[in-house]
């Protein structure tokens, strides 16, 4: 064993409002370290609802989710956050960079957080990660002065600041052209390939999904194709 990353145990979860409703039923499956899995399915069929679960934002569920072979289940909120802070990398489809800080300050701020590196020491490995993305020359513009495509490249790289052991990314590539989806992928790619990143992503983009390692299909709640 010892490279399992995550792992969902029959995970269900429910919606109350204003009737019951069940909108994940049974999930459960596993990710090895340096798989580069997808989470496809229609609109509505429960994929935000699962990565919510998975990032441990939402703790109101039924069933286990364990992150590097560890149960999630009956930790405290800090305990929570503590742990997506280490062990996992977000990138959205909005990049929620803060804008009046410069695009290195941004990539630094997960690796201030966590208090475990001198203050040079996160400042070269938010150089090193924007240099691996190619946008080091970047690194003093404030974050709202650098165009879509190289926005969704600081937030790959801030969510690498800390090295997680997963990147989850929830429609990483919805609010960008095809240019732009297609060097996002491509990152991932290497990222899988060249560093054994473990990379977990949502999306409704059959194009970037079918060139993943694995799909993990969705639909009504339950998973259809593993
Ligand atoms: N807070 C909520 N209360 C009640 N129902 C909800 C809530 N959030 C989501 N749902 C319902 O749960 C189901 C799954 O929603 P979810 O957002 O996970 O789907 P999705 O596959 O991510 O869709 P999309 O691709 O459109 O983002 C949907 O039927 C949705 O209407």
């Amino acid at each position: 064993m010892g490279d399992i990353i995550l792992e969902a145990r029959s995970i269900n979860k429910y919606f109350r409002d204003p009737v019951t409703v069940k909108v994940l039923k049974d999930i459960n499956f596993i990710i090895k370290k340096g798989e580069f899995v997808s989470v496809t399915g229609k609109s509505g069929c429960g994929k935000s609802t699962l990565l919510y679960i998975l990032s441990t934002m939402d703790t109101d569920y039924e069933g286990e989710l364990l992150i590097d072979e560890e149960s999630m289940i009956h930790r405290t909120e800090p305990e929570l956050a503590a742990v997506r802070n280490e062990k996992i990398g977000f990138v959205f489809q909005f990049h929620y960079l803060l804008n009046e800080f410069t695009v290195l300050h941004n990539v630094m701020l997960p690796a201030l957080k966590l208090n475990k590196y001198r203050h040079d020491e996160v400042e070269h490995r938010a150089l090193v990660r924007l240099k691996m993305l190619g946008i080091e020359h970047l690194a003093g513009k404030r974050a709202n002065r650098v165009s879509g495509g190289e926005k969704q490249r600081v937030a790959i790289a801030r969510a690498l600041i800390n090295d997680p052991d997963i990147i989850m990314g929830d429609e990483p590539t919805g609010n960008l052209d095809k240019k732009n989806s297609e060097m996002v992928f491509d990152i991932f790619k290497r990222l899988a390939e060249e560093f054994d990143q473990t990379l977990l992503i949502v999306t409704h983009d059959q194009s970037f999904a079918e060139k993943t390692h694995r799909v993990i299909e969705m639909e009504d709640g339950k998973i259809t194709k593993f």
